[in-house]
């Protein structure tokens, strides 16, 4: 049996966290090692193994993976995940992108004062449901299926779902004008 992927990142969501999520989704086991001293993560650092002196770092399949991107990517391409051909795999990269740049307003949250954090939260949940949940209502329906891509279910899926997770726990009620959304992503999808 392959090893199991091993994760290296600081304890909490960051960058690491759609990693997690899309490796969960494909069933796959992993394990984590969290830089939690300035020590550990210069030991890393020193070993050579961080290409750009970041993390998230992965092993897997005998590699040390960095950069989320390309580790997604090749998750998400190992696991069947990013669609049956190339139309499909760009659509799958313009809703990831969609998502991506949506959660990218709340990367900064938990690094911003208390006052900040309540403008960024109406913010976020402005951005949320004016410009990106939108997007993914329509596509589900106009072509009427239970996924995003190909009528099964993919990256994009797994992602907007993570992405809408995060921003009900800045407003609980985010989805109530997405009746399709709420369907499929929180009655149906698992
Ligand atoms: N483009 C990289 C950026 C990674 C990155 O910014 N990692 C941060 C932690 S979230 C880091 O290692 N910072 C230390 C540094 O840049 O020296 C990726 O997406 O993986």
């Amino acid at each position: 049996m392959a090893a199991k992927p091993v994760l290296y990142y600081f304890n909490g969501r960051g960058k690491m966290e759609s990693i997690r999520w899309l490796l969960a989704a494909a069933g796959v086991e992993f394990e984590e090692v969290f830089l939690e001293t300035r020590e550990q993560y210069e030991k890393l650092l020193k070993s050579g193994v961080l290409m750009f002196q970041q993390v998230p770092m992965v092993e897997i399949d005998g590699m040390k993976m960095v950069q989320t991107r390309a580790i997604l990517n090749y998750i998400a391409a190992k696991y069947n995940l990013y669609g049956k051909d190339l139309k499909e795999r760009a659509l799958i990269d313009m809703y990831v992108g969609g998502t991506e740049d949506l959660m990218g307003f709340l990367l900064i949250y938990p690094f911003l004062s208390a006052e900040d954090q309540v403008k960024q939260r109406a913010f976020v949940v402005q951005k949320a449901t004016s410009r990106y949940f939108p997007v993914y209502e329509k596509v589900l329906k106009d072509h009427g299926q239970d996924f995003l891509v190909g009528n099964c279910l993919s990256w994009a899926d797994i992602h907007l779902l993570e992405a809408i997770l995060m921003v009900e726990e800045k407003k609980s009620d985010a989805l109530s004008g997405f009746p399709l959304l709420q369907v499929t992503y929180i009655n149906n999808i698992f």
